[in-house]
């Protein structure tokens, strides 16, 4: 018997990480590639572009790696808290594969878990496909005679307290970096991964008119600006701009891109410094490590411009316990009961279920799993 009765985590016996995947040797690259951007509609051109970032970091991609340290960071805070909940963890696009998480999650007797996903906003991208992976996967491991338990879905988290207080340090401790003279006339690029417009449109709750991918990073941005100023007393010019564009040259997609946005602002004498703030990232990705460390800072550098770059949230242990307390939160509403729910900004308090028809697949429904939808 153990002496110490942790918080109730019922219906839970599992918690899932849900994540996108990556390389992890140079062989890996062109497969890892091919499952990403099949039926995507991405040029050659531009696969062979990012397969050559992938390579400039030895073929392997930072993700898998991380999520292996927050797993085990989130084992300490979920050990510390007396939760002894098992913690699995799968991937869309690479090994350990959902499929196959959900088949070992079946024979370890798992009935029920709660599932976590690496992207804190709603869009197609980062909300939908997962919970399409999610009824895949399931789907395939039901062929393979397996039960995959039930699955949950965290509600998105960009608001959150957790993720939000590391975001306001991380700006911090960036502006601190900067040189006296250029620190206060800094401007905040908040950065997160550009998507088609169209993608933007149907994203969030079609009953709300669409567009929350934008609105929510807006939002977030902006309450993260405040509590900067808040902070050292300068209300730091600030914007969303955006990295990693894909897709065929024709088809829109957001805009701007962060270099252009560096250019201009320097051609209009309009900033003697960027900070530029992957608020749309939970963790140093490769579009973090190539697009911005890289390719942004070269930009910046060859124009003269001052250039930080704030962390991303990573393994603050802020933003680790902010797993626990949505674990917890839907643990409790799973059982009826009215947990106090923690958001900051003009959004409020995401949804539990995705409204019927939210961030709708471009390319024609798809069965999920984790949403209102009719089966
Ligand atoms: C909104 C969004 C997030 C959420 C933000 C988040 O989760 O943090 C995200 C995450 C990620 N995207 C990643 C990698 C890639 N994304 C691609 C392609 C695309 N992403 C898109 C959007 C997003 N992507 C879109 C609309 C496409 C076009 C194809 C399509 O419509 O589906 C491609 C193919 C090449 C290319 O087209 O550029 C790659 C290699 C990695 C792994 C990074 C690593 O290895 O560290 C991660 C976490
Ligand atoms: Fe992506």
């Amino acid at each position: 018997m153990k002496d110490m009765t942790g918080p109730d985590v019922r219906p839970y016996d599992a918690l899932l990480l849900v994540s996108f995947g990556g390389p992890e040797k140079p062989d890996d690259v062109v497969p890892f590639l091919e499952n990403v951007t099949r039926g995507r509609g991405i040029p050659r051109e531009r696969l062979e572009e990012v397969g050559e970032h992938y390579f400039l970091f030895g073929g392997r991609s930072p993700i898998n790696d991380q999520n292996r340290e927050f797993i085990e960071a989130l084992r300490a805070d979920f050990d510390a808290a007396g939760i002894d909940l098992p913690i699995y963890w799968g991937n869309r696009n690479w090994d350990p594969y959902l499929a196959d998480t959900l088949t070992q999650m079946a024979a370890d007797g798992i009935t029920r878990a709660a599932c976590f996903v690496t992207s804190a906003y709603s869009s197609y991208s980062s909300c939908r496909q997962y919970r399409e992976n999610l009824f895949d996967a399931t789907a395939a491991a039901a062929e393979r005679g397996a039960t995959a338990p039930q699955l949950d879905k965290l509600r998105h988290y960009f608001n959150h307290p957790g993720f939000v207080d590391a975001n306001v340090d991380a700006v911090l401790a960036a502006l601190a970096d900067l040189p006296d003279d250029v620190r206060d006339g800094a401007r905040l690029l908040f950065v997160t991964h550009s998507v088609p417009t169209a993608m933007n449109d149907a994203s969030g709750d079609p009953a709300a008119g669409g567009g929350a991918y934008v609105r929510q990073h807006l939002d977030v941005s902006g309450v993260i600006t405040d509590r900067v100023a808040e902070a050292t007393g300068v209300r730091h010019e600030h914007e969303l701009v955006f990295c990693s564009r894909s897709g065929a040259p024709h088809i829109p997609w957001l805009e701007p891109d962060v270099n252009d946005r560096i250019e201009e602002l320097v051609a209009a004498g309009d900033a003697p410094a960027v900070v530029v703030v992957p608020v749309g990232f939970v963790s140093d990705h490769m579009e973090v490590i190539y697009d911005l460390d890289t390719e942004a800072k070269e930009t910046a550098e060859k124009l003269g411009l001052p250039f930080r770059r704030a962390a991303t949230a990573g393994l603050d242990p802020r933003f680790v316990a902010t797993v626990r307390d949505l674990l917890l939160e839907r643990a409790a509403a799973e059982r009826d009961e009215q947990p106090a729910r923690a958001a900051v900004g003009a959004t409020g308090v995401m949804w539990d279920r995705c409204p019927v028809g939210c961030c709708a697949n471009a390319r024609g429904e798809r069965p999920t799993l984790c949403g209102s939808d009719p089966a």
